[in-house]
């Protein structure tokens, strides 16, 4: 196996890589480093937790060291958190040069970060919104010599999910430079593959590990079937029994929703767990200080919607928990990958509905990996059912007491205000929309009752005439 040496890095990182305790290249560093030293675009696909961070970032800095100038590497990633992560990164490797970095995420002071843009800085971390916002009010910093642009979880930016980002995209693409390396990098790659090709066009170097599932060997992959309303007592159940059995844990859950996120925060507290949230209805402050009182094993448990699905590297969560079945199985992907990173163990137990059977079924499907029965009792779940319940029912009733939908709402306002809409015009739109819709379904529903008569009548006439036939042949023959 290769040594950082000998792909190409200088001596003092490799150096810096040690103090870190990254002694030896994983296979996707051994494989992108050099194309990307040799000036190739890249795209990298690898499991989750397998160094893919370092891969890009070991290179720029790499670069950097040889010339350097601000601003020289812009990195989009989908997510503030990780935008944090990944910058924490370059800082710590590119220490030594006196590298400096600039974080370019929503929730921020807007006013620090044109600042902080404009002492030209030599990489910028950013979530695509913000930094098309900035782009497009104010001219106070240049992307036109950048040498990289990186697209972390580059198949979640590309993609055209809940948050579209393929305008911010267009908005910032049209300030870079059009001689530059371009790196796409994700556990997920090859399902977006033909539209990431149109923005990497350099000879680009595509990397993809040959092992045929896409989870780690670590990480215990297992289910629980569970009918919908028993799931909430299963989960705490499972937690309870972590909790007994291991000292030192902790625990990821993913949710499909903000505010069952909120309710299963409450509803776990009530139980004395010491629970903390992350969802995108949280100020981004309080988002922050959550996930650092998570990676500081404060809160060992933490419940999260798909916010913070990818890219997050923290050592110490052993088990993730999938409260909902994910819907789509590179997202199971990327859930279970907060687990079993860079070596370690760990468990994922994902709970099944009698509606998710066929959910289940894509995800054995895109791993490549059957999914094991966890083994619970469960008489000890059916004990707590009725308690586990009750909790959540009141904590329902004390969240609506709150305003926590309000909120919703007013985000959805906000955001749309950002998106240049007026709210009370979309409103009336999605109004008018779901009203034509209904009428459309009301007249195809009216066709096809018309038919379905028209053919009753016909088969009515069709019997009748056969009936006639026959009796008047009848007729015939004892004539
Ligand atoms: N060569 C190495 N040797 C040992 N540990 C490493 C090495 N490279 C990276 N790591 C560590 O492995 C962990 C996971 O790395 P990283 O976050 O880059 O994974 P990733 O492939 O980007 O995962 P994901 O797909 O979930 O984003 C980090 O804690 C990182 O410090």
């Amino acid at each position: 196996m290769a040594d950082f040496s000998s792909l190409g890095l200088s001596d003092w990182l490799v150096k810096q890589c040690k103090q870190l305790g990254v002694n030896k290249p994983t296979p996707v560093q051994e494989n992108c480093i050099p194309a990307i030293l040799e000036g190739r675009d890249c795209m990298g696909c690898a499991k989750t937790g397998s160094g893919k961070t370092a891969a890009f970032v070991l290179p720029v800095v790499q670069k950097l060291s040889e010339d350097p100038y601000g601003i020289f590497c812009l990195v989009l990633t989908p997510t503030r958190e990780l935008a944090y992560q990944i910058a924490e990164q370059f800082r710590v490797l590119g220490k030594p040069l006196g590298l400096r970095d600039c974080i370019v995420v929503g929730g921020m002071d807007m006013v620090s970060q044109a600042i902080e843009l404009s002492n030209q800085p030599h990489v910028v971390v950013s979530t695509p919104g913000r930094l098309a916002d900035h782009i497009r009010s104010s001219n106070t910093f240049s992307m036109r010599k950048i040498q990289f642009l990186i697209l972390d979880e580059a198949d979640r930016l590309l993609e055209q999910g809940c948050t579209d980002f393929t305008k911010d995209l267009e908005t910032i693409l049209g300030t870079l430079p059009a001689k530059r390396q371009t790196l796409l990098f994700s556990a997920t790659l090859t399902d977006t593959l033909h539209e990431l090709k149109n923005i990497a066009m350099n000879r680009p170097f595509f990397w993809e590990s040959t092992s045929e599932t896409r989870t780690v060997e670590e990480l215990d992959q297992r289910y629980v079937l569970t009918p919908e309303k028993v799931k909430d007592a299963y989960l705490v159940h499972l937690i309870q029994k972590f909790t007994d059995e291991h000292d030192d844990w902790s625990i990821m859950i993913f949710t499909n929703t903000c505010k069952n996120c909120q309710i299963l925060t409450m509803m776990l507290r009530e139980f004395n767990f010491q629970t903390i949230s992350l969802h995108s209805m949280m100020k981004q402050k309080q988002r922050f200080a959550n996930l650092a009182k998570f990676k500081a094993s404060v809160f060992k448990i933490l419940i999260a919607t798909d916010v913070a699905a990818r890219g997050l590297d923290i050592p110490t969560v052993q088990v993730v928990i999938n409260h909902n079945t994910p819907g789509l199985p590179k997202i199971y992907i990327h859930r279970v990958g907060r687990t079993a990173r860079a070596g370690r163990h760990g468990v994922s137990i994902t709970l099944v509905t009698q509606y998710d059977i066929h959910l289940v079924q894509s995800i054995e499907e895109l791993i490549q990996t059957k999914l094991k029965e966890y083994p619970v009792v469960e008489k000890e779940v059916l004990k707590i059912l009725t308690q586990v319940n009750v909790t959540r029912r009141q904590c329902e009733i004390k969240l609506e007491s709150t305003d926590f939908d309000e909120k919703k709402e007013i985000n959805k306002r906000k955001q749309l205000i950002l998106e240049g809409k007026d709210p009370d015009l979309e409103a009336k739109r999605k109004a008018e929309l779901e009203k034509i819709q209904s009428q459309k379904k009301k007249f195809k529903q009216r066709i096809q009752e018309t038919i379905q008569q028209q053919q009753r009548v016909q088969l009515k006439k069709k019997l009748t005439k056969r009936k006639q036939m026959k009796n008047k042949k009848a007729a015939q023959k004892t004539a």
